[in-house]
């Protein structure tokens, strides 16, 4: 029972094994204190100065080691993680309530146990006295104590397991909000350097608020066990209570001061390494076929096995790392066997305390110490949880970097009312500084349709993207009528039903005007093939992309918008189709007539279907000029 309410308290082994050995120690403690602690301290260092020595010429050895900057941003980083999801502003109540609960199941939990260390005192006593009454009575005790606790901890793992939930939803949350806000997913694809940000959301929001939870309530824990035991330690023997405390100092520093700065930044690198192999094999997957087609296999195997290569060799540094903080974990944990049987059986042999007190004492030393000593026996927990909360942080800062630029781009695209589009002495520059083209100016006015000509490289699409805001770099003005769609060459395929993949974004058209606008752009074959507009499948892989291009301009005729701008949008499409696709923005549908239209295409035999002209050339000097025109020979 002893061993039992030991684990209670503390871990559950180590209590009942160091009773044990206290007890056979007794003996020798008996003949002599100074043999068998002398003996621990040698075998302490021992055992201890190998692996750290090591450490410590690896940490000169190999500079990356040093990070003291980046682990301090590491740990502020996990803090600032951790204050975001606890105090979003729809969860407080919710986050307060359960941690309130987690405290108080612990708190009542813990009062037991220290209850029944003064129990077990008590029947120890009895049983040295042979007295038999008294052992039942106060072994009684302690089980009903015992028994008293089980409710208390499953309330802790209820509150617990709750806390996890409602953090992980206030950290998803908020990150899925700004992830989908307009544009984010741009920038953050082309100007940040999170490279998995899927990964972070989905997964590590997950893992850093479970082990969040976990440490809180390790703290709690060993806050509560060390406001209970410490007084029974101290009433036992003050100079217990110091050994103590000193000897926890010395651990706690010793294991942030060798393994803390290392272990943080193998865990984090070996996160960024596991990111990056992982995207090299999905990248296959999602461009399969021109993979295959160009039988890069070969090729991106050496390239996925170098990266799990590096990966590997980051691994072993880990594990030698957790191997020596392990060993000194080890030694570290032996002082709880034999310190305070070393300092309290003298004062049992003199008479001045119950025989009851030896194994209390004991248990009394190993949970205190435990509770002082957390941060020794969790290391790889808590770097691990900074690892991964300054990924977050990291994917946090991208996001607002990605918000900013998202709503402010470089020029900024202003609503027209009177114009369809209007640029004005528009120069754009590429991200090294250089102009892709200075001072272009034009104006389309409502219904006047715009084709731009130019070499491949000149900045046709550049051109789209300022208009769209997705540039950043250059000045003039940009104006431009409201709604607008745009239509890529390589549109964009949800996932769901033929209904989505004809209407996306839209979900407002009846299937009337759905198969309407498919029968328009020329999608008969599609939907006969699939029959129903609740038809599913991989529309990526299943669709060829000149049926892409089609389904997507269903969506530009449903929609119905001011501006239509087309970039090589009917590309794949052959030219009857292509042209009866472009009849049907201009003259055959009279709710699209007045749409203005801007397309981009390398085929002149489109010219036909646009009012003005705009030709790019790319010069010398690699710099773009351009020549706006009235087409006269424009189908009016
Ligand atoms: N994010 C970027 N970073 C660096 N350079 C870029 C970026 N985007 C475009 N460029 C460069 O700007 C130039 C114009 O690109 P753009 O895509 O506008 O050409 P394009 O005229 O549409 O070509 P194509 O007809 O081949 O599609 C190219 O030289 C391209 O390499």
């Amino acid at each position: 029972m002893g061993s039992a309410s030991s684990s209670r308290a503390g871990s559950p082994k180590a209590a009942g094994h160091g009773l044990r050995q206290q007890m056979l120690a007794l003996p020798l403690a008996n003949q002599s204190v100074a043999i068998p602690t002398g003996l621990f301290a040698i075998a302490a260092l021992l055992a201890m100065g190998l692996p750290l020595l090591v450490a410590a010429s690896r940490r000169r050895k190999a500079a990356p080691f040093s990070h003291r900057s980046s682990d301090a941003g590491g740990l502020s980083a996990a803090f600032r993680i951790a204050a975001r999801l606890s105090f979003g502003r729809t969860r407080t109540r919710s986050s307060l309530f359960l941690l309130f609960l987690l405290f108080l199941a612990l708190a009542l939990a813990n009062t037991a146990a220290v209850a029944q260390s003064f129990a077990q005192r008590d029947y120890m006593t009895a049983l040295s006295q042979k007295n038999g009454d008294l052992f039942f009575k106060k072994l009684g005790l302690a089980m009903v104590l015992l028994a008293a606790t089980m409710p208390m901890r499953s309330v802790a793992e209820f509150a617990a397991g709750g806390l996890t939930i409602v953090w992980r939803d206030a950290l998803t949350d908020g990150l899925l909000r700004d992830y989908f806000h307009p544009k984010v997913v741009y920038w953050l694809r082309h100007a940040s350097d999170v490279p998995d940000p899927d990964m972070r959301i989905a997964v590590e929001a997950g893992h850093f608020a479970d082990m969040l939870v976990l440490m809180i309530r390790d703290v709690f824990e060993n806050v509560l066990k060390l406001s209970g035991f410490l007084g029974v330690v101290y009433s036992i023997s003050p100079l217990l209570c110091l050994v103590m405390a000193g000897y926890a100092a010395v651990g706690a520093i010793a294991t942030v001061k060798f393994f803390g700065a290392p272990l943080v930044r193998l865990d984090r690198t070996i996160k960024s390494q596991e990111a990056s192999f992982r995207k090299s094999i999905a990248r296959c997957l999602d461009r399969a076929e021109p993979l295959c087609l160009c039988c890069g296999e070969p090729s991106e195997s050496r390239e996925a096995r170098g990266r799990y290569s590096s990966l590997q060799q980051q691994q072993w540094a880990r594990a030698f790392w957790r191997t020596s903080l392990g060993t000194f974990r080890e030694c570290f944990s032996w002082a709880a066997y034999l310190l305070p049987v070393a300092i309290v059986a003298p004062l049992w042999l003199q008479d001045k305390v119950p025989f009851g007190t030896v194994p209390q004492a004991i248990m009394a030393f190993q949970v205190s110490l435990g509770a002082l000593t957390v941060v020794v026996r969790k290391f790889r927990s808590v770097s691990a949880l900074i690892a991964e909360g300054s990924r977050l942080e990291g994917l946090v800062q991208a996001l607002s970097a990605a918000l900013t630029r998202a709503q402010q781009p470089l020029p900024a695209p202003e609503e027209s009312q009177s114009e369809a589009v209007a640029v004005d002495d528009l120069s754009l520059n590429l991200p090294d500084g250089s102009f892709l083209y200075r001072q272009l100016s034009f104006e389309l006015r409502p219904g006047e349709r715009l084709v731009v000509f130019g070499p491949s490289g000149a900045g046709k699409t550049t051109l789209i993207r300022a208009l769209a805001g997705l540039w950043a770099g250059g000045s003039g003005s940009l104006r431009h009528v409201s709604p607008v769609v745009f239509l890529p060459q390589d549109p964009y395929m949800p996932e769901g039903s033929l209904r989505r993949v004809l209407s996306f974004p839209s979900e407002v058209f009846s299937d009337e005007d759905i198969l309407a606008a498919a029968h328009r752009s020329c999608l008969d074959d599609v939907i006969a093939r699939y029959e129903d507009l609740d038809a599913c499948a991989d529309w990526e892989a299943v669709l060829s992309r000149g049926e892409r291009q089609r389904c997507a301009f269903c969506r530009l005729l449903l929609l119905r918008p001011k501006l239509a701008v087309l970039d090589e949008a009917t590309s794949a499409l052959d030219e009857p189709t292509e042209e009866a696709l472009y009849q049907e923005l201009q003259v055959d549908a009279p709710s699209t007539a007045a749409m203005s239209v801007v397309s981009i295409t390398h085929r002149p035999s489109l010219q036909r279907f646009h009012t003005h002209i705009l030709r790019l050339r790319v010069n010398e000097t690699g710099e773009t000029t351009w020549k706006f025109e009235v087409n006269d020979e424009g189908l009016p």
